[in-house]
């Protein structure tokens, strides 16, 4: 495969998010976006503040460096970035990786195909809502899930979308509603990146967590849904590579 831009190889540490939070894996995260989110807790993936900790690895180079980072202790590994669906060669390092038994799971943003996804485990798709000053393209979505349904891979998909505000309820009501035979999570959004203070960070979360259980609980559009928290903000705040 050609080198894949990677930006960090991580853990073992805990998914902090999403359809399988709590599960124990190594992160690997690409550089490079086709978005540019308001709130991005990543940016340095694609801002060019961090262009010079990018490496360009090829599947064996990556494999032995989360065998160096994480040892013998996963089993589990999650590609995040920026938006890993960039890269079409990535079907090699996945197969490689389940050829190790090691589960495969992606999140990315639902704006791009890749015929990869159909061997993902744990695929999460994050379409973003208003307050991120994205703009959903649609047929890009549908067709996505549509394809994904038609290879029996929705048991193994979910959504998961952001929220800050009320108008990002309704956006994630409308998705909800779209695409029903989907998991559905709703995510809290930090909008504390510059925080350093990690109790700061975990009280003010706690409390938009709190506002986000009570807005979904009056919510009848949003009934077969999970709202979570982000569990490593929770604990670790602002800092990478956890
Ligand atoms: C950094 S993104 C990388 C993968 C892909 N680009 C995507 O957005 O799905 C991973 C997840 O973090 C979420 N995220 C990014 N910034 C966030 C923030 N400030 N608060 C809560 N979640 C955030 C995204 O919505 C996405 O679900
Ligand atoms: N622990 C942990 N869980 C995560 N879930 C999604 C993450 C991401 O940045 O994609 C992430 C992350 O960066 N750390
Ligand atoms: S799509 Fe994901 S990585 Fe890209 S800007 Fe948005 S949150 Fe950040
Ligand atoms: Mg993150």
């Amino acid at each position: 495969m050609p080198k894949l831009p990677v930006l960090e190889i991580f853990g073992p540490t805990i998914q902090g998010e999403g359809m399988v939070v709590g599960r124990k894996t190594m992160f690997i995260r690409t550089a490079g976006c086709d978005y540019s989110c308001s709130w991005c807790d990543s940016a340095f993936t694609w801002d060019g503040s961090a262009k010079e900790e990018i490496t360009r690895m090829d599947a064996d180079e990556i494999l032995s460096e989360l065998q160096k980072v994480g040892g013998e202790n996963f089993d589990h590994v999650t590609i995040s970035g920026g938006n890993p669906a960039l890269f079409p060669y990535l079907d090699e390092l996945i197969g490689k990786l389940k050829a190790k038994r090691i589960e495969v799971a992606l999140e990315t943003q639902g704006s791009r195909w890749q015929e990869w996804f159909l061997s993902i485990d744990d695929l999460t798709i994050s379409p973003k809502p208003p307050s991120s000053e994205m703009k959903t393209d649609w047929d890009q979505l549908d067709g996505i899930i549509n394809r994904l349904k038609e290879n029996d891979r929705l048991n193994n998909t979910s959504l998961k979308v952001v929220i800050f505000n009320e108008q990002d309820l309704e956006y994630a009501a409308s998705v909800h509603t779209r695409y029903q035979e989907v998991s559905f999570y709703l995510q809290v959004g930090n909008d504390d990146l510059e925080e350093t203070d990690d109790s700061q960070i975990a009280l003010k979360l706690l409390q938009k967590y709190e506002w986000l259980v009570d807005q979904v609980m009056a919510s009848s559009a949003l009934n077969r849904v999970r709202v979570l928290p982000q569990l490593h903000a929770l604990l670790w705040g602002n800092k990478r590579g956890v």
